[in-house]
């Protein structure tokens, strides 16, 4: 989505007296790879992740996932976390390479096991389990195999969700497949800044593919056994032209092609947008008909994580892709880069509402990483920032709902301080602090403060 010229920090109006549903559901959000640790344990294959963290200089100060916030054993003092929250629901990811640690045939049970205790712990303590197939950690076997630029990566994905299914569908009633498909695309072919670290614009198209068919693989393969919801999650980042310059709306609009209608539109509408095949040319390879129909089999809802927008001047032609962010003025920023920024989510809410028939939505992530002091005589950790960001961001939420967006529910990232990718433990978004020297968790004010709003639904923000 692409809009007027709009500078600062935009004022959304509170829509008075909008409540939330009373089936809104309130959760929070990590990811197996950054929490877990223990990434080898009980029979777990590897995954591209604990490879690239063990390549030297590929992750900031050498930080790896080996232990992370040992969730791979402190998952019920989290549960209890999740109770102290309020949380209704859990969104979490289960690591390929612990089912099947080749990626493909022999089951690793153990792996199952684990997963198998994490949810029978949430149902027990009432919180729905909402469980990601895929969030990065692709098995390193298959990444020797050509991992998602091998045409086979959608069948391989197939059978390892068929597997986890088989074991836990009944139990857990929302599936997602890919977290973020343009994150794996971008940062793991283009950018080179997450595993596996290719930089190659021939590649990218060709994985993006892949993933999309490997989603439309497993939303099938559920189809023919589960009973519950499968969706997929992007990310969608709306982008704003930094003036009304003709070349900083075009460079808008295909920074929009490139990140926003780029899996949206052959999920939603089973065409690739002309704009970005126009934009890598050359690099786009042609792709049967016959896989437009499968990516485009039908989800039950879109989970969008959104954390900032993109003021987008044209760049003077490098890559395809401006890549300038002019910094804008009064604007706040988070430690990542990212200005604070309300309003998109509500611009991203109502595109997507009116771009692609207004299917059901979650946010399946929002936060933002800010400094946190350290945790105070008694045990509290102030955040006034990232509870503004909070606050501001689920005010919005109202809006789009009054606006007519099917709104369903938002979790917050992350439940836990944990490994931010390449920057290491460096960057901190969670609602509870992790000491990662003795694995203390202590609840932030935002954390606190999201307690509140679950418990009075919205009411108090
Ligand atoms: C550019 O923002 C992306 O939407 C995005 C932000 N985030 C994500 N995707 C990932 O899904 C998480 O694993 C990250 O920890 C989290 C915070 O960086």
């Amino acid at each position: 989505m692409s809009w007027g010229v709009r500078t600062g920090t935009a004022s959304v109006e509170r829509v008075d007296g909008m409540d939330f549903p009373d089936d809104f559901l309130w959760g929070a959000a990590t990811a197996a790879y950054q929490i877990e640790g223990s990434p080898l344990a009980d029979g777990a294959g590897a995954s591209i992740w604990h490879r690239f963290c063990h390549t030297p200089g590929m992750v900031r100060d050498g930080d790896t996932g080996d232990v992370a916030c040992d969730h791979y054993h402190r998952w019920p003092e989290d549960i209890a976390l999740m109770r102290r929250l309020g949380l209704q629901s859990y969104r979490f990811s289960i690591a390929w390479g612990r089912v099947l640690p080749q990626g493909t045939g022999a089951v690793n049970e153990a792996g199952l096991d684990f997963y198998e205790r994490l949810v029978d712990g949430l149902l027990e303590a009432g919180i729905a389990p909402n469980a990601t197939l895929y969030h990065w950690d692709l098995p390193a076997a298959l990444d020797d195999c050509g991992g998602w630029l091998n045409r086979d990566s959608a069948d391989w994905f197939a059978e390892y969700a068929e597997r986890v299914f088989r074991r836990l569908d009944g139990r857990v009633k929302m599936w997602t497949t890919l977290n973020e498909p343009w994150v794996v695309m971008d940062g793991g072919y283009l950018s080179g800044a997450l595993a596996p670290g290719h930089r190659n614009l021939y590649e990218a198209p060709i994985v993006a593919h892949n993933l999309l068919r490997a989603h439309g693989k497993a939303v099938q393969a559920y189809r023919a056994s589960g009973a519950h919801r499968i969706g997929l999650v992007v990310n969608l980042e709306p982008k704003y032209p930094a003036s009304d310059a003709l070349q900083d709306r075009a460079a808008t609009r295909r920074a929009h092609a490139y990140m926003n209608r780029h899996f949206m539109d052959p999920v939603f509408r089973g065409r690739y947008d002309e704009v970005l095949v126009q934009m890598f040319g050359a690099a786009w390879p042609s792709f049967p008909a016959s896989d437009l129909e499968l990516i485009r089999t039908p989800i039950d809802f879109l989970g969008i994580n959104y954390y900032t927008r993109n003021v987008v001047r044209d760049d003077g032609g490098r890559f395809p892709l401006p890549v300038d962010r002019p910094v804008q003025p009064g604007a706040t920023y988070s430690e990542t880069g990212w200005e604070v920024f309300p309003q998109g989510l509500l611009d991203t809410l109502n595109w997507v509402r009116t771009r692609y028939g207004n299917p059901p939505v979650y946010i399946t992530e929002n936060g933002s990483a800010f400094y946190d002091p350290p945790v105070a005589q008694g045990g509290a950790v102030h955040d006034p920032l990232r509870m503004h960001y909070l606050r501001q961001h689920l005010r919005v939420l109202r809006q789009a709902i009054a606006d007519g967006c099917d709104l369903r529910g938002y979790y917050a990232w992350s439940l836990l301080d944990n490994l931010e990718w390449a920057h290491g433990y460096s960057k901190r978004f969670g609602l509870v602090h992790v000491d990662f020297q003795n694995q203390r968790r202590t609840l932030k004010d935002s954390g606190a403060h999201y307690a509140r709003v679950i418990a009075s639904n919205g009411q108090c923000l």
